[in-house]
């Protein structure tokens, strides 16, 4: 009796490949509108009469913060969650790229010569509550569509190159956070105004979309080829999966490692750019390319370090010395040492080795805490508590920035020390490095596996 192994679409190398690659692509868009105001924030906060827009640092933190308002509010991500493991990620990820082309148009409209001057709102500018109304959405699509990417590419990749997947993945988005540094300073300055570098990126999050849209022909047959071989469908989600979720330690462990880690690192992109013009005398228009460094950096470590997970494992460890670096990069960053252009870039590339270490390591470890059908609830709730440092830090660095960070020079012009808020960043880190510690000893505990190598031999 002869007897047929019926074989998964994602099985093939070129499918779950081309999968990820198109699936990536559509997150790329996103993290460039995500970072596409940082490095214009010193426009953002110089007065009208200098060309800036006259936004106070305390507003610019507001704005940065919005990214979350919905997420955390209105409790958009647990929703996006439960409807990613309830409708799928076909339907999913549509409706988040919908939202962040939205938001993106909402945004841009509001920092735009479209949008009238000078009305106020609770004490800040209209424009600022416009402007974070529409990153607010497209907050709520993106984080959205990071949860779906990641539950694709976990769907594609289980039982082969996962962490490397997830690790190239991350390193698109990079790419486009790098971007969004690099060029829109540049477009600002050749078209002439900040919104046009944002309906750039709408423009591109237009094709992302189109992307996913392909993908979703991909995703059709591949649960055709999975019922095929398996026989059943997957088992849908359960309300009781968030009490599953939420009762295990080492979820919490990576939840706060998460919130912790980035704390220390997308907020501070934010404010990135204004640390090198004031703290190493870098040219405005060039402010955004030391800081472009980080995601560049990350670009090539970060699917290395996730291969190396793949391969020999070690995950816990990883997360423990990049935590560790994360602490070293803020100290160096406070010290009232070297402020040279080069010393700063120095030590922009050791953040970028530490902003690989981290997440190459973490996203592949949820997975061996967590069982594929709650996934998605997982991804949600660690990027819920996640948003909570994106919406909070950048609205406490603005506030500490204009309270004890801004000075007048004798000739009259405002400059910023940014030692206070460099410490405030190294705190986060040093909290990381003991959740880090923490999540090892519980994987010693419990056996989660996170110091095993991924790929079945
Ligand atoms: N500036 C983009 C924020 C994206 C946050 C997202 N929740 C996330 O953590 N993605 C994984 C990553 O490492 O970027």
């Amino acid at each position: 009796m002869t007897e047929t192994i019926k074989r998964k679409l994602s099985d093939s190398s070129a499918a779950r490949w081309t999968a990820m690659l198109i699936v990536s692509f559509t997150m790329m868009c996103g993290y460039f509108i995500t970072d596409v105001m940082s490095p214009l924030g010193d426009m953002l906060t110089r007065s009208v009469v200098d060309g800036g827009m006259g936004w106070t640092p305390t507003e610019y933190g507001w704005f940065s913060g919005a990214y979350s308002w919905l997420n955390i509010f209105l409790l958009m991500l647990l929703f996006g969650g439960i409807i990613l493991d309830k409708m799928g990620v076909r339907f999913t990820g549509v409706m988040a790229c919908g939202l962040m082309v939205g938001g993106a148009l909402l945004k841009a409209y509001a920092v735009s010569p479209l949008f009238p001057e000078g009305g106020m709102l609770f004490g800040f500018k209209t424009q600022m509550w416009m402007a974070g109304l529409g990153f607010a959405i497209f907050g709520m699509g993106a984080e959205i569509c990071g949860i779906t990417v990641s539950k694709v590419i976990v769907k594609w990749f289980t039982g082969h190159e996962l962490a490397l997947a997830l690790g190239l993945q991350v390193a698109m988005a990079r790419l486009g956070t790098a971007a969004a540094l690099f060029f829109s300073p540049r477009i600002a300055a050749a078209w002439g105004g900040i919104s046009y570098p944002v309906f750039f990126g709408a423009l591109a999050l237009c094709i992302g979309l189109l992307a996913y849209l392909v993908y979703c022909v991909m995703d059709r047959r591949l649960d055709k080829s999975i019922a095929a071989a398996q026989g059943e469908e997957e088992e849908g989600f359960k309300l009781s999966d968030i009490k599953f979720v939420v009762t295990n330690k080492g979820f919490w462990l990576i939840a706060l490692l998460c919130l912790m880690f980035y704390a220390g690192v997308f907020p501070f992109l934010k404010f990135a750019a204004q640390l090198m013009i004031y703290k190493y005398g870098v040219d405005p228009v060039m402010a955004g390319d030391i800081p472009a460094i980080l995601p560049f950096g990350t670009i090539l470590l970060t699917p290395l370090f996730g291969s190396l997970y793949d391969r020999i494992g070690k995950g816990a460890t990883l997360m423990v010395v990049g935590a560790m670096m994360l602490v070293a990069v803020h100290v160096l960053f406070a010290l009232p040492i070297l402020n040279e252009w080069w010393f700063a870039l120095i030590v922009m590339v050791l953040l970028g080795i530490a902003f690989s270490l981290v997440p190459s390591a973490m996203w592949p470890s949820v997975p061996k805490i967590i069982p594929q059908k709650q996934l998605g609830t997982a991804y949600a709730l660690i990027f819920y508590v996640q948003n909570i440092g994106l919406m909070c830090v950048p609205m406490l660095i603005g506030w500490v920035i204009d309270r004890y960070a801004k000075f007048t020079l004798p000739d009259g012009n405002v400059s910023y020390d940014f030692t206070a808020p460099m410490w405030i960043f190294a705190l986060f880190g040093i909290v990381a490095v003991a959740l880090a510690f923490m999540l090892k000893a519980e994987d010693r505990r419990k056996g989660y596996g996170l110091e095993e190598a991924n790929i079945r031999k």
